[in-house]
């Protein structure tokens, strides 16, 4: 069983125990009540330049704890004042020590746009997001089959909020464009066996569309990475290990955001 398939089992058994603990009625009841989700889209989509997401990531399958995240409040508020255009989430709690509690916390502390980054399989959780206060989700492509991508996509659209539709390579990239995606993330973590190859971007950006928000995802270690993914047509990178085990995580995004924002980067869509 690959890494991905073990975490979905996971993703799966936390799930049954949520469904029977708070109804779905409960969530949607929530959402009705909650303020509006945040223009996600547009907040990677306009001003040009390679806009920076941000990951509150506590712990991960590749390199186990990070560093100590005692307040992913306060690391949200620093990635916001450093410039971040998203901060996203990582709510898985086997794997990456994530919880909705962090992503409550989160909300609570910025005003970013949130992406809540797990292993959604079922529309359960694209509620569960937008009543923990998300403003988008991920969905893997690798870890659905098509008539789920489409109908979850559906369901979180239709929600207010913004998908990023990862892929890893060209088949799924076809997969990611036949469902219609707005905005592809092109991970260079195989999460199947969790080699980083800083190269996949590069190889999939002659087929990615002009019309979708091109994310670079995964391995980025400094300014010179936003540079060369930027090179290849990126319009945002996203970001987690690198902010939280370098200097202070504020200064780290700062410099992220402000490679992006080089003059010389391509103009605003
Ligand atoms: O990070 C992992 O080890 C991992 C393993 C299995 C599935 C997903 C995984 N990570 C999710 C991500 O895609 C990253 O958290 C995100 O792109 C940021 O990557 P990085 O900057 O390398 O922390």
């Amino acid at each position: 069983m690959s890494v991905l398939d073990d975490i979905i089992v996971g993703v799966r058994e936390d799930l049954a125990v949520r469904e029977q603990t708070i109804p779905l009625e409960a969530l949607r009841e929530k959402v009705a009540r909650a303020t509006p989700a945040k223009d996600a889209y547009s907040a990677l989509a306009t001003g040009g330049g390679v806009k920076v997401i941000a990951e509150v990531k506590r712990s991960s399958p590749s390199k186990g704890a990070l560093a100590a995240i005692g307040d992913p409040a306060g690391l949200a508020s620093d990635y916001a004042s450093g410039g971040a255009s998203w901060i996203s989430v990582l709510t898985e709690q086997r794997r990456f020590g994530g919880s909705l509690e962090d992503l409550d916390a989160v909300r609570l502390a910025v005003e970013t746009p949130l992406l809540r980054k797990d292993f959604v399989v079922t529309s359960y959780q694209v509620w569960e997001a937008r009543a923990h206060g998300a403003d988008a989700i991920l969905l893997i492509v690798a870890a659905l089959e098509q008539e789920a991508l489409v109908s979850l996509q559906e369901r979180a659209w239709s929600l207010g909020m913004a998908v990023l539709v990862e892929v890893h390579d060209e088949d799924e990239l076809v997969r990611a464009r036949a469902a219609g995606a707005r905005i592809i993330g092109v991970n260079a973590r195989n999460l199947r066996t969790l080699e980083v190859d800083r190269g996949t971007f590069a190889r999939l950006a002659p087929s990615l569309p002009d019309s979708v928000v091109r994310v670079a995802e995964s391995g980025v270690r400094g300014p010179h990475d936003v540079l060369e993914y930027a090179r290849h047509g990126a319009d945002a990178v996203l970001v987690g290990e690198s902010l939280v085990t370098g200097g202070t995580p504020r200064s780290a995004v700062a410099d992220l955001v402000a490679a992006g924002a080089h003059p010389a980067l391509r103009p605003s869509r």
